[in-house]
């Protein structure tokens, strides 16, 4: 059993995740969010859940690494600078960053990855996700990662391939893209879809969150996960061994 620290503990992941970790008999270390002092959660913790915004990553991996506790980041918006971060600080803790946390979600990433990689370039393939009226960021960072499955199986760099926000006199499809579109609204936890479009026929991989408790559940055994791990930077499929 751990004492396992909420970075954004206030928000609809903190929520989730306060419940799931008290649950799964771990016990809930206390939460930090925006003002607060993330260096005084991390001493009297024994990982860290960070489920906030990108601003804070860096105080979170700092706070991480001075007390020497893993961190799992759920904090989806994050840029290449963000990336490096996490790349810098795993050389001293363990580090698991990920756009979703679901099973669900890691296993949909393999299904993509296969199918990008058995059919052709002339299949098109487009991701549509939906979240609920409050996201901040898109394409959300589960989009990503499965436009980063398709890509990776396509032997491209997704940045070279992604087309997102089509508007007015686009043109025709570029040849190769990954398209992404985002719709907003409501209170959906979280919908996505990757449409692979061929010459008369189509196929749908599609993942539907029905509730936060997903997300929570995968970053809690994260959490538990990384506590053994050397320093370094994990994955999902790591965790849940898929
Ligand atoms: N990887 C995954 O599986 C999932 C990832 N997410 C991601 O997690 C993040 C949070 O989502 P959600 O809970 O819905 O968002 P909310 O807006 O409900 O909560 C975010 C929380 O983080 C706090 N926060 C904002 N800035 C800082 C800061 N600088 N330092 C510390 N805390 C801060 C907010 O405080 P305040 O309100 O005061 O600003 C708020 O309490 C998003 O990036 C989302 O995309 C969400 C679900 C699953
Ligand atoms: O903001 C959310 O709510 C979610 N964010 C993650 C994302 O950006 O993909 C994961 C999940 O879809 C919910």
């Amino acid at each position: 059993m751990a004492n396992i620290g909420v970075i954004g503990s206030k928000g609809a992941m903190g929520e989730a995740l306060r419940r799931v970790i008290e649950a799964s008999g771990h016990d809930y270390a206390g939460g930090a969010d925006k003002g607060d002092d993330v260096g005084e959660l991390a001493k009297v913790s024994d990982a860290l859940v960070d489920f906030s915004a990108p601003a804070a990553l860096q105080a979170n991996l700092d706070a991480a690494k001075r007390a020497g506790v893993p961190i799992v980041i759920g904090t989806t918006g994050l840029e290449t600078k963000h990336h490096a971060m996490i790349d810098t600080a795993a050389r001293e803790i363990a580090v698991l960053q990920t756009g979703n946390t679901s099973l669900g979600v890691t296993l949909l990433a393999h299904l993509v990855r296969e199918a990008a990689g058995r059919l052709g370039e002339d299949w098109d393939i487009e991701i549509v996700e939906m979240h609920h009226r409050r996201k901040v960021d898109a394409p959300s960072g589960t989009a990503l990662l499965l436009g980063e499955a398709a890509a990776k199986a396509r032997k491209v760099s997704l940045d070279d391939v992604s087309e997102s926000g089509r508007d007015g006199q686009t043109g025709p499809r570029t040849s190769g893209a990954i398209g992404f579109a985002a719709l907003r609204g409501g209170t959906v936890a979280g919908d996505h879809s990757v449409i692979f479009a061929g010459e008369e026929e189509r196929i749908t991989l599609s993942h539907s969150a029905e509730n936060r408790t997903i997300f929570a559940r995968g970053a809690i055994r994260a959490a538990e996960w990384l506590r053994e791990a050397e320093p370094g930077r994990y994955s999902m499929e790591e965790v849940l061994g898929i």
